[in-house]
């Protein structure tokens, strides 16, 4: 499903004294079956910008259009839930997403909320929570007694569970040790596989050299550039000094990908060659 973002303008709090406008302007589409990287400095509007992907803010001006569903200011609250069964979204608080008494029936509250009946959300919650590395020994316990890297596992089956289109990530990576890392990233160009659309947001460019196949860069709540990884990380240095981001680590991840063998644009990568690659870039958030 491909997402389009046509002059969207957004304003927290629009219409009142205290409107305070963050993004401007913002044209850009993310394609069918792909993953679009979404980085830029903090504060750019990135989190901002994907929470238009699934209705949980709407446009100033301007129309987000999911497939055939069209995001407009004027989009009532209770159209909302036919974007939703298309968008599942992993937020940066994954904790804040978790509310059940045990990992299994937070994991089965969006198939059942999208009308599945009870076994069929069940057997669509155990293969989210295998598929995101969730062990068997943790699904009667409370989310709440799991540490920061394993609720944002369930969490992410959460969101999977329903099966969703679209997938939207912001900073997956958080709270990830470097095999949690590689893995998060094998499961992104898994998503990929099964045809699904993938939106990620992230600091570490050397996630984003992996396996994006365009990327977007946001500073000041402007779309500045969309390129493939290949293109935007052969841009002149001072270009990224000024969007304030770190190139040289993502240079050096390229060039360490190439040194084993692997072009930029030859993807999927191995779990293995993921892990090897960012065993040797930690140290950065
Ligand atoms: N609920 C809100 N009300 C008012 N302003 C907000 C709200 N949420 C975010 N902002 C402001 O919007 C701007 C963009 O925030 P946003 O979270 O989209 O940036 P970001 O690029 O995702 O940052 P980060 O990388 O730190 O997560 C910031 O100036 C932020 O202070």
């Amino acid at each position: 499903m491909a997402i389009t973002f046509e002059k969207v303008n957004f304003s927290y709090g629009a219409g009142t004294t205290l409107a305070h406008a963050i993004l401007h302007d913002v044209t850009v589409n993310m394609p069918s079956g792909q993953v679009t990287a979404i980085v830029g400095q903090t504060g750019s509007g990135k989190s901002t910008l994907v929470q238009h992907i699934n209705g949980l803010l709407k446009p100033t001006q301007g129309r987000v259009v999911v497939d055939d569903f069209e995001l407009t200011a004027r989009t009532k609250e209770k159209q909302l839930m036919q974007l939703r069964q298309k968008v599942g979204i992993v937020f940066q608080f994954p904790e804040n997403q978790l509310f059940a008494n045990s990992v299994l029936e937070d994991v089965m509250y969006a198939p059942l909320n999208f009308g599945a009946d009870k076994a069929a959300a069940q057997a669509a919650a155990e293969t989210a929570l295998r598929r995101v590395g969730v062990a068997e020994a943790l699904w009667q316990k409370s989310p709440f007694e799991l540490s920061g890297g394993q609720m944002r596992r369930v969490a992410m089956a959460g969101t999977l569970a329903s099966d969703p289109s679209v997938v939207v990530l912001d900073e997956p990576a958080a709270g990830l040790d470097p095999k949690g890392q590689a893995e998060l990233l094998e499961l992104v160009l898994e998503l990929k596989s099964l045809g699904k659309t993938v939106v990620f947001i992230s600091h570490h460019m050397d996630h984003v050299v992996a396996v994006a196949d365009q990327v977007v860069v946001m500073h000041d709540g402007r779309v500045v550039a969309k390129d493939t990884p290949a293109v935007l990380f052969n841009r002149d240095l001072d270009w990224f000094k000024k969007m304030k981001l770190d190139l040289p680590k993502a240079g050096q991840f390229a060039e360490k990908l190439m040194a084993a063998g692997m072009k930029l644009p030859e993807r999927p990568l191995t779990l293995t060659q993921l892990a090897t690659a960012i065993n040797t870039e930690v140290g950065h958030e």
